[in-house]
């Protein structure tokens, strides 16, 4: 096992198996017909434009990398691993792709079959920690059955583990007086947002819905390292709602559609929703309309800062995989590493 020195860096079931990985599409059949899409009914100076603030830090990390390519010769690299065939998953990875394209990162990828050993993932894995030109590697998730999502996140080089999932970042993050070397993307663009929209988080009471691994358990950590109270509510907490409306702050990613309802939330509170759900609705071509976990207008009315679904945090999941890709080859460049 790699013995981590890691103080050295800074930076920052339907149910319940979609609220371990996000922010990712579930789809929900509805009854009943559509309501009208959400966030025209917000006035804009609630409305937390994630999609606006990732495309600003998409070009503030263009003029960096157009830099680090001038200082010293080097090309930030990211690769991107997809198991299997799925359609929402393949979106995911096109995206991160394109993006890379556009900050001027060069991207790497490998498309395995959805039957692929675990043996032969690893080897894959293994050839990007060896690879120089690459400083970030993302393994996209979820993973099939049949592959271990532990050994595979293991095998990843800590300090190519842009997606920040390794055992060892998790731990520095949980751990007082240690800093990870990457903090998970979708959980890091929350707090980016809040701190971009200077909400204030210190001393403050927050609410986390939901605990996965990658993303109610780090946005927790993250929240209290920034010195709020931080109650995480689950599947088998009494009176979820209840806490949830002391809160000033709510991140909820809980993995059900609209549960988190306007008389969740205190007047005032701000509110992240994490989730990504598909509702039908015949009014829409394709058949159906995004939303989040949280029942958008009810809750818009109470809150004082809002984000919409989509155009919210899954634009910042991936400014922030483009922000830790950036940072590791920053560490290669000026030949910082972990020590094993
Ligand atoms: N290895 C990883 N796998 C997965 C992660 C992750 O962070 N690392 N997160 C999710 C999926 N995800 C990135 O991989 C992701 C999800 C959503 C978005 C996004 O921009 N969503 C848009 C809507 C897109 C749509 O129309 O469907 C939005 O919210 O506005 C980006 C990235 C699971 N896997």
């Amino acid at each position: 096992m790699a013995s981590l020195t890691c103080q050295r860096h800074m930076g920052a079931s339907s149910r319940t198996a979609a609220a371990r990985r996000s922010p990712v599409l579930r789809v929900v059949a509805q009854a009943a017909p559509a309501a009208p899409t959400a966030s025209h009914a917000v006035p804009a100076s609630k409305l937390i434009d994630g999609k606006g603030i990732a495309d600003t830090i998409r070009s503030e990390i263009a003029t960096e990398v157009a830099d680090m390519k001038k200082q010293y010769g080097l090309t930030p690299g990211l690769a991107v691993v997809l198991v299997g065939a799925r359609k929402d998953s393949e979106t995911y990875v096109r995206s991160k792709k394109k993006a890379c394209a556009e900050v001027g990162f060069d991207s790497f990828g490998t498309d395995l079959p959805a039957d692929v050993s675990e043996e032969e993932l690893l080897k894959v894995v293994a050839a990007y920690n060896a690879d120089p030109r690459v400083h970030g590697i993302l393994v996209q998730l979820p993973l099939p059955k049949h592959i271990s999502e532990k050994r595979i996140l293991d095998a990843i080089s800590i300090d190519k583990d842009v997606d920040g999932f390794h055992p060892l970042n998790i731990g520095c993050l949980a751990m007082r007086g240690r800093d990870p070397l990457f903090v998970p993307c979708t959980p890091k663009g929350c707090i980016e947002l809040l701190e971009r929209m200077k909400v204030p988080i210190a001393g403050k009471k927050a609410c986390v819905i939901g605990r996965s691994n990658i993303v109610g358990m780090p946005a927790a950590l993250l929240l209290q390292r920034r010195d709020a109270t931080v109650t995480m509510v689950h599947s088998k907490t009494p009176d979820a709602k209840k806490i949830c409306s002391e809160a000033d702050i709510v991140i909820a990613a809980c993995g059900v559609a609209e549960m988190v309802t306007g008389d969740w939330i205190k007047p005032g509170a701000v509110v992240i929703d994490v989730g990504i759900n598909a509702k039908d609705d015949a009014t829409q071509k394709k058949g159906y309309r995004l939303v989040g976990d949280v029942e958008f207008e009810g809750a818009a009315a109470k809150a004082s800062l809002i984000t919409p679904v989509p155009g919210g945090v899954g634009p910042m999941t991936i400014a922030m995989l483009l922000q830790n890709t950036l940072e590791s080859a920053r560490r290669a460049a000026k030949g910082e590493k972990a020590h094993h």
